[in-house]
């Protein structure tokens, strides 16, 4: 239980916009790292991570499987599995102040209140032996003092915006008796029910059918509009992206090669990483070849190269690239990429060595 709990009226009044604090984005993480194994000869797993989110603000974090997506939101949360897992570097600034030298006590309680994540899979999240409604009044009343009745009639209030049908009926019953598509949603109203200021969606709807997908991510987009809370949605799907994404951090191998507004990352994408996940990479003679998949494999955390991690899969590689890891830099304001060959119209066309 924390120490002093809000006195805020949950749901109702609290899901009002609030501003956001001094301009100050809700979330800044600068040089994450995240690291396994011993400390003499540590692992690197996430690298130099560094991200922004606004209020009212979506960013999509995408790449491929393994390159370290779920690590920097469990980072973040200050939910790694540690031990072996550690926050090897960096700052998690989270409304201006470090959750990494925060008291532990005090960062617990911030989460499921002003900071919420969903994961892909509510039911490692929901109880089995609860009903939603007692579920939802349980997050609800841990973090504010209000009564059972009043924790109560939030959940139902919370039900009812996650257009769940028949709320009343549904808050007596158990997650067993849900479809996954119905789950997720009591997640969401249980991430939602204290109005964060930040919400960390992993995955939120690849285990469902696609209509469901669909009327999941609008609502979840619907609601974070209304309330102002910045979403981090952590994602392989590009299509996902393009719907909800104001901004995007493209991972590779554990560190940001790209990131950038939505519309730069589609429409001007400047690291060769990112332009094979869009499956169109523009083949060194100049025409626009469609690649199914991206040649070769992501090197092994313990084997990674000394220079550009994507270089050994790069059809654009120079020699500079395999010495030493490129920083990320400004391509337009805004628009990062962490290549020492962009901006990338100067040698779309010419064979690798020939760019300018
Ligand atoms: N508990 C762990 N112990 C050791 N290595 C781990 C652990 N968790 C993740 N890793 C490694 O860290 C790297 C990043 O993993 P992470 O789960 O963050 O990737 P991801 O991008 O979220 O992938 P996915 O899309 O499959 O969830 C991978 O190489 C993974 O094998």
């Amino acid at each position: 239980m924390p120490a002093t709990k809000n006195t805020d009226m949950p749901f109702s009044s609290s899901l009002a916009p609030r501003p956001s604090e001094a301009g100050e984005p809700v979330l800044r993480v600068e040089g994450l790292g995240v690291a396994i194994g011993p400390a003499e000869r540590p692992v690197t797993l996430v690298e130099d991570v560094s991200l922004e989110i606004a209020a009212g603000r979506t960013l999509c974090v995408v790449g491929e499987s393994g390159c370290g997506k779920s690590l920097t939101s469990l980072a973040i949360m200050g939910l790694l599995a540690t031990p072996p897992l550690r926050v090897a570097s960096g700052r998690v600034l989270f409304e201006g102040r470090d959750l990494l030298t925060m008291e532990p006590r005090e960062r617990a309680d911030l989460r499921g209140d002003r900071m919420t994540m969903i994961f892909q899979e509510p039911m490692t999240s929901l109880n089995p032996a609860f009903t939603i409604g007692d579920q939802i009044a349980e997050v609800v009343r841990r973090h504010r003092d209000i009564s059972a009745e009043a924790a109560r009639a939030t959940a139902l209030e919370m039900l009812r915006r996650v257009r769940i049908p028949s709320p009343e009926k549904r808050l007596d019953e158990y997650p067993h008796q849900m479809s996954g598509g119905m789950r997720q949603r009591v997640m969401i109203a249980m991430a939602l029910a204290n109005g964060p200021r930040l919400l960390i969606a992993d995955e939120p709807t690849t285990a469902l059918d696609v209509t469901i997908q669909a009327q999941i991510l609008s609502l979840v987009r619907n609601l974070q509009r209304e309330t102002g809370t910045a979403l981090l949605l952590i994602t392989h799907d590009l299509g996902v992206v393009a719907e909800v994404a104001d901004e995007v951090a493209v991972m590779y191998a554990g560190r940001i090669v790209e990131r950038g507004p939505v519309e730069a990352i589609f429409d001007d994408p400047q690291h060769p990483y990112t332009i094979g996940l869009m499956g169109s990479l523009p083949s060194l003679a100049g025409d626009q070849e469609r690649l199914v998949t991206i040649p070769g494999s992501v090197p092994p955390p313990e084997r990674m190269p000394r220079g550009c991690r994507f270089s050994p899969r790069c059809p654009f590689a120079i020699a500079g690239c395999h010495t030493a890891p490129p920083p990320l830099a400004e391509i337009t304001p805004g628009h990062w990429a962490a290549c020492i060959r962009a901006p990338l119209e100067a040698f779309v066309g010419a064979p690798a060595g020939e760019a300018a």
